[in-house]
C-alpha cells in the first residue's frame, strides 16, 4: 500500500466516487494548439476502459491531463474525487503511469528498478516488490538486470513499476506497441489480472484487437473531441453487428424471389438491413440469431434452393472504417467530425 494518506481514504478500489468524472476538459498549448477539446468522460471504478484515436488525436494529451501532468485551459477533472488541479498530490497517490517509452533503468536488475519505483512513491515493505515480480512473471529473473531482458519483458517490469503503489486507477499509453504477438498476448493477461483484482485502467492502444478483447467500453477521441463511447458490442452492433450472407441457386429472378421471401417472413427486425448481391442475400444485423435458422427455413419452405451461407461478426475495424465512410452514423448523434480508420505507425 502507499505511504501516501489521501490513497488511505479509499478503502477499496471499488468503493468510492468515479476512478474519472470530467467536464468540459480542455487544453490548449502554448503554440494554440487546441490538443483536447471539451471532453466529458465519466469512468467507473473497476473498468476497464479504452481511449482510441488516430495519431494526434489528443489520447496523451488526456492521459497527461488526467495524471496531474498537465493543467487543464478549461473544465474540470476529478480522479478517484480529487481534483486534478487543487488536490495534485491526492490524485498522483492514486494513479500509475505507464508511458509510450519504457522507463526501466537497464543497468539495474528488476528487483532494483521496482525499489527504486518505490523509493519515488515512498512505498516501504519488500513484500510488494515480490509480489509485483510475480504477478508479471519476472521472479525468476528477478536479479537480471533489465539490459538483458526481451522488449516484452522490459515492458512487464514498466507496467509493474506504474504499480508499486498500489493505485486504484492505472494509465497505460500504448502499452504493446511494437510487441509481437506472444508478448503482447502476455501483457493482455497481466492486464487482466490487474483489472480483476480491481484496479481501473485507462489502456490507449493502436489496436483495435487488443481494444475488441479487453475493454469493457472505449471511447474514440478526433481532433480533440470524444466523437464516440460504448462498450465494444454496442459499436459494432451500430455498424451492422453481423452479416449474414445467403447464396441462391438461380438467376436475378431466384435472388428477387429469396429478397421477398425474406422481407415477408416477418423475421427480419426493423433494424435488419437486406441487401441483394449477385449470387443471393446479404442481412447486416445486431440480432442474428433472432434472423438466421429461421430465415433459411422459410427460404426452403418458399422452394428457394440455398447453396451457401455465412456469418460475420463484425468487427472495430468495420466500426472505425464506417465512421471514415460515412461520418459518424449513429454512433453519436451530435458527432459532426468522422474518425479515421485504424491509426497507424508510432511515435
Ligand atoms: N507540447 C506540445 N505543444 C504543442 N502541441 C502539442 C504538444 N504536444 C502535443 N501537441 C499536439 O497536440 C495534439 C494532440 O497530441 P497528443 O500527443 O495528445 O495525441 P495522441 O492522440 O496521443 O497521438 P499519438 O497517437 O501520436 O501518440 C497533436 O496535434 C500534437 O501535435
Amino acid at each position: 500500500m502507499p505511504s501516501n494518506a489521501a490513497h488511505q481514504d479509499a478503502p477499496t478500489h471499488s468503493d468510492g466516487p468515479p476512478a474519472v468524472d470530467a467536464e468540459g476538459l480542455s487544453l490548449t498549448y502554448a503554440d494554440g494548439t487546441e490538443a483536447v477539446r471539451d471532453v466529458s468522460l465519466t469512468i467507473p471504478r473497476g473498468e476497464f476502459f479504452g481511449f482510441l484515436g488516430p495519431n494526434g488525436a489528443g489520447k496523451t494529451t488526456t492521459i497527461k491531463l488526467l495524471s496531474t501532468l498537465l493543467a487543464p485551459t478549461g473544465g474540470t477533472a476529478r480522479i478517484n474525487g480529487y481534483d486534478v488541479v487543487d488536490e495534485r498530490a491526492a490524485v498522483r497517490g492514486t494513479v500509475g503511469y505507464m508511458a509510450q517509452h519504457i522507463s526501466v533503468d537497464t543497468e539495474l536488475t528488476a528487483r532494483e528498478n521496482l525499489r527504486f519505483a518505490c523509493e519515488a512513491y515512498g512505498v516501504t515493505g519488500g513484500d510488494r516488490i515480490d509480489e509485483l515480480l510475480d504477478l508479471v512473471d519476472l521472479a525468476d529473473v528477478a536479479d537480471t538486470p533489465a539490459g538483458n531482458f526481451s522488449g516484452g519483458m522490459q515492458k512487464r517490469l514498466d507496467a509493474a513499476m506504474a504499480l508499486v503503489h498500489d493505485p486504484a486507477l492505472v494509465f497505460l499509453d500504448e502499452p504493446t506497441t511494437g510487441l509481437d504477438p506472444k508478448a503482447r498476448n502476455r501483457l493482455w493477461d497481466y492486464f487482466e489480472r490487474i483489472n480483476d483484482a480491481g484496479t481501473t485502467i485507462f489502456l490507449t492502444t493502436q489496436y483495435l484487437e487488443e481494444a475488441d478483447a479487453l475493454c469493457d467500453r472505449l471511447a474514440v477521441i478526433r481532433d480533440g473531441e470524444l466523437v464516440a463511447d460504448d462498450s465494444p458490442t454496442a459499436l459494432k452492433r451500430r455498424v451492422g453487428g453481423t452479416r449474414l450472407t445467403i447464396d441462391v441457386e438461380g438467376d436475378e429472378q431466384a435472388v428477387e424471389t429469396a429478397a421477398r421471401v425474406a422481407r415477408r417472413s416477418g423475421l427480419l427486425t426493423d433494424e435488419a438491413a437486406l441487401e441483394t448481391t449477385a449470387d443471393g442475400l446479404t442481412v447486416a444485423t445486431s440480432a442474428p440469431g433472432d434472423h438466421g435458422p429461421d430465415l433459411l427455413v422459410a427460404l426452403r419452405d418458399a422452394g428457394v434452393s440455398v447453396t451457401g451461407f455465412d456469418v460475420e461478426e463484425a468487427t472495430l475495424d468495420d466500426v472505425f472504417l464506417t465512421i471514415a465512410d460515412e461520418g459518424t452514423p449513429g454512433l453519436d448523434a451530435e458527432t459532426t467530425q468522422p474518425i479515421a480508420a485504424t491509426p497507424a505507425g508510432s511515435r
